[in-house]
């Protein structure tokens, strides 16, 4: 199918191109095709074939499947294109060269029907020299008192003290090995303070009637002990253990945040809440520090640790116990509420109206959940920007809510400056909404993945410019929570950069080894990670990994590989399948190996129907050992962006670097393409979402 074919087809049925999308990479065409093989004839949907072995009573998963299934071949030679003209038409550019220019193992696909990734998310953590940090929050105040005109001494009310509280704790996994702060999930086994809910309770006295079922939580003693999650698909298609029994329950009990799983974009209700006051908490620890001109001090902070993790429990939705949320000061909400609504105020009396400084010309960059993104051209210098124009409160929702939504995600943009990251400039406010103004790109990566022009070495560049982003937001303490091709913009010149930190969350804070980990299902289904389903609480890194790899594969593939990562879905439950594992609790469950050279995901040479290959035989070869990694079922097991950047085929890449300062206000920065790749340009008219969507 044609682009826009693929766009009427989606005008008709007044649907988003990502919804389209995501619908048709999982149509039935996708098993079939990757099957169809002449040295081996199998006529069956591989898919339902694999399903059905998943739901009959075998003792692992593997065992499951007929040997003559097992397709062991070469399978990019043989690929029987059989649908004539239009197969034709759609592998007219890079897909054509495959043969020549990719990797020999790169199957062709018989379908030109492109997902339209839905992405998300944010933010890292922190381990970051005082100075740097001293420089953020100096930075941070001054630019959020600078963009919405306060006095400089205004940026003191952003912050909060902390009250010092006591608080029922419980160890919490973390989801790798090392202690090195600096290094990957730096937390790994580290104990972690944080308050109990009721939900943790409820799950802790289920999981210790179920031994065999804990997971990657760490004592003192280096035995795991439990975690909190649901698991109502591996019940009702994949566990054949009578053990299961036990979790039934566990699901009856804990499936209540499993919220909107049908739909593509999730609800943000809880990250958008939960940033600004953890973007306060976290300068806070920073001006605590630097006050009183002392090092770290282990006694503040566990007070801040226990601030933030009751500023976090604001964050989080109804089913949410209130255990520790009551215990927040009544004071501090109060004083929130005061520093918001004077914010709001502020904005409100401004004089700096976005159409006196901004002239609108018409054209739609793009439209999500959180507003319509429009280009514009300031009046002062006729530079061209992108004005995102929030969307207007919903009726039951709180002005206090909507404001906050608003500003914590400017306040995050805003204080991010990498060449990787879109630049937010200013907030503006007119006629009852309010404006963000953003260093404009002139391309999406949706756009240009549908565009079929990119070249595998572009491909690979900007990949490679994702991961530099990612390993920004990483280091400093963030995830970004909605990685998809949509919050993947590009410049002309061919530099990355993320947008969109609507769903990001702080990980972690300066100076504390806690991990905080993130709950709810934010973003687009096809590049959620498995745990955000099945675990009440999930380490935000691992799940911007997972998307990291589902946005690569569209990249090579330009179809998802699955419309969500449910064992419901056969595509995914084909790629579960053949790991040697009883179920699938055991397979998102798995801890990380003590030696990580003994990494084991049931990965075959050959094999392509099932398991880690039934991604992996579509992706070029030299990706194969990072990619395992990347998109490994277990988050406890998944790699880093620091072991991604160590790869040897990452690190061989080259990769167009921004030298200098990037941003639409600096000289112009430097680019320095350092292979011989060219990259893409496409038509204006066809470089946004949005854009695509007016066409049609
Ligand atoms: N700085 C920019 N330059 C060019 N295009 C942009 C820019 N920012 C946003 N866009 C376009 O607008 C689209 C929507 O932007 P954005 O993701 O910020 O909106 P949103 O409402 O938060 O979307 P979502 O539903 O994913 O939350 C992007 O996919 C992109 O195509």
């Amino acid at each position: 199918m044609s682009l826009s074919r693929l766009l009427r087809y989606n005008q008709r049925n007044n649907k988003t191109t990502a919804s389209l999308t995501a619908e048709h990479a999982f149509s039935d065409e996708w098993a079939p095709s990757a099957l169809l093989n002449d040295s081996v004839n199998i006529d069956i949907n591989m898919a339902a074939k694999t399903g059905e072995a998943l739901n009959g009573s075998y003792n692992s998963v593997s065992s499951s499947l007929p040997e003559q299934n097992m397709l062991r071949t070469g399978c990019t030679k043989s690929f029987q294109d059989d649908e004539g003209v239009e197969l034709q038409k759609l592998t007219t550019c890079w897909m054509a060269k495959i043969d020549t220019e990719m990797p020999e193992n790169i199957s062709k696909i018989d379908s030109n029907i492109i997902s339209s990734p839905v992405v998300s998310q944010v933010e890292a953590r922190f381990i970051v020299p005082r100075d740097k940090l001293r420089k953020n929050y100096v930075d941070f105040a001054t630019s959020f008192a600078n963009s919405l005109s306060l006095p400089k001494s205004y940026s003191k009310f952003f912050f909060f003290a902390s009250k010092k509280s006591k608080s029922i704790t419980k160890k919490h996994q973390s989801s790798d090995v090392g202690d090195c702060p600096d290094d990957d999930h730096f937390s790994a086994r580290n104990d972690h303070d944080l308050p109990i809910t009721t939900t943790t309770m409820v799950c802790d006295e289920i999981a210790s009637t179920s031994p065999q079922h804990e997971y990657g939580v760490y004592g003192q003693d280096g035995v795991c002990t439990t975690h909190v999650y649901s698991l109502e698909d591996s019940i009702s298609s994949l566990s054949t253990n009578p053990l299961d029994d036990t979790y039934s329950e566990a699901v009856h009990i804990n499936t209540r945040h499993i919220e909107n799983t049908e739909s593509t974009t999730h609800s943000r209700k809880s990250s958008y809440t939960t940033s600004l006051s953890n973007i306060k908490r976290l300068f806070k620890i920073s001006s605590f520090n630097n006050h009183n001109n002392k090092l770290y001090d282990p006694a503040s902070t566990i007070a801040d640790d226990y601030a933030i993790a009751s500023s976090l429990n604001e964050t989080t939705s109804s089913y949410v116990s209130t255990a520790s949320f009551s215990v927040m000061s009544e004071n501090e909400d109060s004083d929130r509420d005061h520093v918001i609504q004077a914010l709001y105020s502020n904005i409100e009396a401004s004089t700096d109206l976005v159409s006196k400084k901004y002239k609108d010309l018409n054209v739609v960059l793009g439209e999500g959940s959180g507003g319509k993104v429009k280009l514009v051209q300031r009046v002062l210098d006729n530079k061209v920007y992108a004005l995102k124009e929030y969307r207007s409160k919903k009726k039951k929702e709180s002005e206090r809510n909507y404001i906050k939504k608003v500003i914590s995600e400017y306040c995050i943009a805003s204080t991010l400056k990498n060449p990787n990251i879109c630049e937010t400039l200013e907030i503006l406010y007119e006629d009852g909404k309010i404006f963000q103004i953003l260093e404009y790109c002139e391309y999406d990566l949706f756009a240009l993945v549908m565009s079929e022009k990119m070249q595998y070495d572009e491909i690979c560049c900007l990949f490679k410019q994702l991961i530099n982003g990612v390993k920004y937001l990483h280091d400093i303490g963030l995830s970004h929570r909605d990685l998809k091709l949509d919050n993947c913009v590009v410049t002309r010149k061919g530099i990355l950069k993320l947008i969109d930190f609507g769903a990001s969350s702080v990980f972690h804070y300066p100076f504390s080894s806690r991990l905080i980990e993130a709950n709810g299902i934010v973003g687009s289904d096809p590049y959620l990670s498995p745990e955000v389903f099945y675990f009440e609480e999930y380490d935000p890194r691992a799940l911007d990994i997972w998307s990291i790899g589902i946005i690569f594969f569209c990249m090579i593939t330009r179809r998802f590989p699955w419309k969500y990562p449910k064992v419901k879905d056969d595509q995914f439950k084909a790629f579960c399948s053949g790991r040697g594992v009883p179920s699938f609790n055991e397979l998102v469950t798995r801890p990380a190996a003590d030696d990580e050279n003994q990494y084991d995901d049931g990965y075959e040479e050959g094999v392509i129907d099932m398991g880690p290959n039934f991604l992996l035989h579509r992706l070029p070869e030299e990706s194969h050992t990072i990619m395992r990694r990347v998109l490994e079922i277990s988050p406890f097991k998944r790699t880093t962006v620091n072991k991604i950047l160590q790869d040897d085929w990452v690190k061989g890449i080259e990769m167009c670097q921004v030298v200098g300062l990037a941003g639409p206000d600096e000289a112009s920065p430097e680019i320095i393409n350092n292979g011989d790749h060219i990259h893409t340009s496409i038509d204006q008219r066809y470089a946004h979402i949005g854009s695509l969507h007016q066409q049609t």
